[in-house]
């Protein structure tokens, strides 16, 4: 990309780059009074177009924003592992930099973004922990690579090199040789349990679809009664 120095990113001409999102929209009609039948219809299109057309790698990513001590914003990519009427959920370290914030500030937000179908959707809530036994059924059916990481990996921590960190691998693979392996302490997951939730699609001239659900009394994603729903200028 060359320079430009008002620091635009100059556009290529004629514009190739410029995407006109025209994707199928949303409207009224098939905007359900709480989101989940939604979320979960979207993730099952996304993953089916992976496979179908490969356009959508990762389509279980998601960017999840945390806070830290000082009240500045973080965000990394996580995998979604989990999704039911709470809300979505992740595994990742306890001993990590997110999941130090989230005890401290348990307050989370999450974006899945599949560019491709034009769709996006944020989550907000709290962050509440994932508990052993779901966490224990996932563990056990990751590949044995992994499960070995999980035991070599201080995450977040700085590290002199990668030669120590084949090393342990190498060790904690010595050490359970011809066993399962268990799932570390510090191998946790977090779920948010979402007070808000939106649904963008995006269309033709940046006019674009979003609906945002945001909670008015207790019940999980996909009970109308907890939900108020309104549709948001784009
Ligand atoms: C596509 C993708 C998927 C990832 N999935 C996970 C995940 O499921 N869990 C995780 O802890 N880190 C995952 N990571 C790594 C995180 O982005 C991040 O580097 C790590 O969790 C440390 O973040 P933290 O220091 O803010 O805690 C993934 C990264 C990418 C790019």
């Amino acid at each position: 990309m060359s320079a430009s120095p008002d620091g635009i990113i100059p556009r290529t001409p004629p514009r190739p780059d410029h995407v006109d999102y025209a994707g199928e929209g949303l409207d009224e009609g098939e905007v359900p009074g709480a989101p989940f039948g939604l979320i979960s219809s979207w993730v099952d299109t996304a993953r089916a177009r992976q496979v179908e057309r490969g356009d959508v790698p990762e389509p279980m990513s998601f960017a999840v924003a945390t806070v830290d001590a000082q009240g500045r914003p973080d965000v990394r990519t996580v995998l979604m592992r989990f999704l039911d009427p709470v809300g979505p959920g992740f595994v990742t370290s306890l001993e990590s930099a997110k999941s130090r914030q989230l005890e401290a500030t348990p307050f989370v937000a999450a974006t899945l973004t599949w560019p491709a179908m034009f769709r996006a959707i944020r989550f907000r809530g709290r962050a509440e922990r994932i508990d052993d036994a779901q966490l224990d059924t996932y563990f056990a059916d990751r590949p044995r690579g992994s499960q070995l990481s999980a035991w070599v990996s201080r995450q977040s921590q700085p590290v002199e090199g990668r030669a120590p960190l084949e090393q342990a691998w190498a060790e904690v693979e010595a050490r359970y040789e011809g066993q399962d392996v268990p799932r570390p302490d510090d191998f946790g997951g977090w779920r948010i349990a979402c007070d808000e939730v939106e649904a963008w699609a995006g269309r033709s001239n940046r006019l674009h679809d979003r609906f945002r659900w945001t909670r008015v009394a207790d019940g999980g994603l996909d009970d109308p009664a907890a939900w108020k729903v309104e549709r948001l200028q784009p």
